[in-house]
């Protein structure tokens, strides 16, 4: 059996990412997406396991200690990381695995599988970003202030990956994803 493929997806809080997946995973019964594991607490709505595993500081060091991340970070205070043996087992079942991870889990996985995809995805302005984090309506100010500085980081690094798509027009930042994943290499 032919083996999968790890496919990154980093850009910063609130561009869309999480909404982009959803439709994407939705069209794509062949795209798996890995779980990940914070020490964030769950928004409203969220749901455990399908959303986070949500952990405490604890659990999440005993996870470290044990080596059953694959890649981890901090992230606006809190802990995210991906476990790692459901997404190996995935790839070697031959799936597309899709990680969406922050900037420093993005790096850590371009050390580890180099043959990984990486997209990141840019909003159309600042302006806009803030706009989007806000009417999602889900952090405190705090929160809220953390992410759109760490978004100027992060965007300052589009240029390290693969692929760089802006999330304008929604349908349209869909098909540019749908053609990077699928559209046959000339
Ligand atoms: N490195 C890493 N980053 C993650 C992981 N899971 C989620 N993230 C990233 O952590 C950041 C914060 O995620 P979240 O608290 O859900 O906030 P949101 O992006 O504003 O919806 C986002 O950039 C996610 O892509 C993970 O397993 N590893
Ligand atoms: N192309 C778009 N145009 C306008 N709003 C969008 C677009 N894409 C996503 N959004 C909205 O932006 C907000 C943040 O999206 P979300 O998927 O939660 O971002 P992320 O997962 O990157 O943090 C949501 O309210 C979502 O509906």
């Amino acid at each position: 059996m032919q083996m999968g493929q790890l496919i990154v997806f980093t850009g910063p809080s609130g561009v869309g990412k999480g909404t982009l997946l959803r439709s994407l995973l939705a069209r794509h019964p062949e795209l798996e997406l890995s779980i990940s594991v914070t020490t964030r607490a769950p928004r409203e709505g969220e749901i455990e396991g399908r959303h986070y595993y949500f952990v405490n500081r604890e659990q999440f060091q005993g996870l470290i200690a044990t080596g059953q991340l694959l890649e981890w970070a901090e992230f606006a205070g809190n802990c995210y990381g991906t476990p790692r043996t459901p997404v190996e087992e995935m790839i070697a079942e031959g799936k597309l695995v899709v990680l969406e991870i922050e900037l420093e889990g993005a790096r850590q996985v371009r050390e580890t599988f180099p043959g990984a995809l990486q997209l990141f995805i840019l909003p159309p302005s600042p302006e806009e970003l803030e706009r989007r984090i806000r009417v999602r309506g889900q952090d405190s100010e705090e929160a809220i202030a953390r992410r759109l500085h760490r978004a100027q980081v992060e965007i300052a690094a589009a240029d390290e990956f693969d692929i760089v798509i802006v999330n304008d027009d929604f349908d349209r930042a869909l098909e540019a994803i749908e053609m990077a994943l699928f559209a046959p290499v000339s």
